[in-house]
């Protein structure tokens, strides 16, 4: 497909989330009839964030609606440390629990790194505790970041193999840029980090085959920073002033321009966010079946 008035043509994310949602749907379906195994996922959102009260929902109606077993738990946002603390080593406990997801980000009086210490790395299906990130790092990765993977799914549909090619991440977060950026070396792509303090950004940009982008920043990469024929993946999600009194979505690439000079673009929304909690699914899914000790499954 491509873009209306460019010449990219745009990944569409949701029809890619389909895709893997219907295999993941039919793998539950054969080790519950064959095991009985039903995978359990753990939620905890930590006060009110609007965005991130319909992201774990979202991830609790998905599960549902593939049979696993989903609960949530909503504290208030002056849980202390401790309590948030007491709730994940009882969630590391529960047998019927096979993954647990602390939605992010936590308010600031809670150390993200005191959470991430205390879930059990068999359970992390969010992939952030130090040993599922090591794990990735030594090329022995179990399980791998939710979004940072969807990324990698698109990629591979899209272009195939990126062995040799130059990709470019904007961004070093531990949820999405560290990850992201080793998964891109595993795949062979001759790998660039740029960040805050990246000098000449937009020269950088302009070498990269591959542009990844997760500043949090809108529309911030433009046009005219993208290789012509390179493969642009928006992982912002920036609610802005429509100029109507309403507010719309937009990525951290401006959109128009760049898709006028890419081949391959993801749009917001609908692009790489979409994969997002599928890709949390199959984690669960894959966490399930090794605590169970059945073979790992290829998704
Ligand atoms: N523990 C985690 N926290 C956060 C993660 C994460 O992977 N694990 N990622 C983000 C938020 N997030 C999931 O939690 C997420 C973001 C966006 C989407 C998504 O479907 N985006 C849609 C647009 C949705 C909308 O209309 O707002 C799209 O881009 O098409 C899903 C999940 C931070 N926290």
């Amino acid at each position: 497909m491509t873009a209306q008035n460019s010449k990219a043509s745009i990944i569409d994310g949701k029809a890619h989330a389909a895709k893997l949602k219907a295999s993941i749907a039919a793998e539950a379906a054969r080790l519950k009839a064959e095991h009985g195994l039903v995978p359990g996922l753990a939620t905890i959102l930590v006060g009110n964030d609007p965005a991130s009260e319909v992201y774990v929902r979202n991830k609790n109606k998905t599960a549902e609606s593939l049979g696993f077993k989903s609960v949530h738990h909503h504290l208030p946002a002056d849980v202390s440390e401790a309590e948030l603390l007491a709730l994940v080593k009882a969630l590391n406990a529960d047998p019927s629990v096979h993954g647990i997801l602390v939605q992010m980000p936590l308010p600031k009086h809670i150390r993200e790194e005191a959470v991430l210490d205390t879930l059990d790395p068999a359970k992390d299906v969010d992939a952030l505790t130090p040993y599922n990130a090591g794990l990735l790092l030594s090329g022995r990765a179990h399980l791998v970041s939710c979004t940072p993977m969807g990324v990698m799914m698109l990629l591979k549909e899209t272009i195939g193999s990126i062995a040799g090619m130059e990709a470019l991440v904007i961004g070093r977060s531990l949820l999405f840029g560290k990850p992201a950026a080793q998964l891109l070396l595993a795949a062979n792509a001759t790998v660039t980090m740029a960040h805050s303090r990246t000098k000449d950004l937009a020269e950088v940009c302009r070498r990269a085959d591959i542009l990844v982008a997760a500043i949090g920043k809108p529309e911030f990469v433009r046009g005219d920073w993208v290789k012509p024929g390179a493969t642009v993946i928006d992982v912002g999600i920036n609610r802005v002033d429509a100029g109507d009194g309403k507010s719309k979505l937009v990525g951290d690439v401006a959109y128009g321009e760049a898709a006028e000079r890419a081949a391959h673009i993801t749009p917001v929304p609908g692009g790489v966010g979409a994969m997002t909690i599928i890709c949390l699914m199959r984690n669960t899914l894959i966490a399930a079946a090794a605590l169970a000790g059945l073979p790992p499954l290829s998704l």
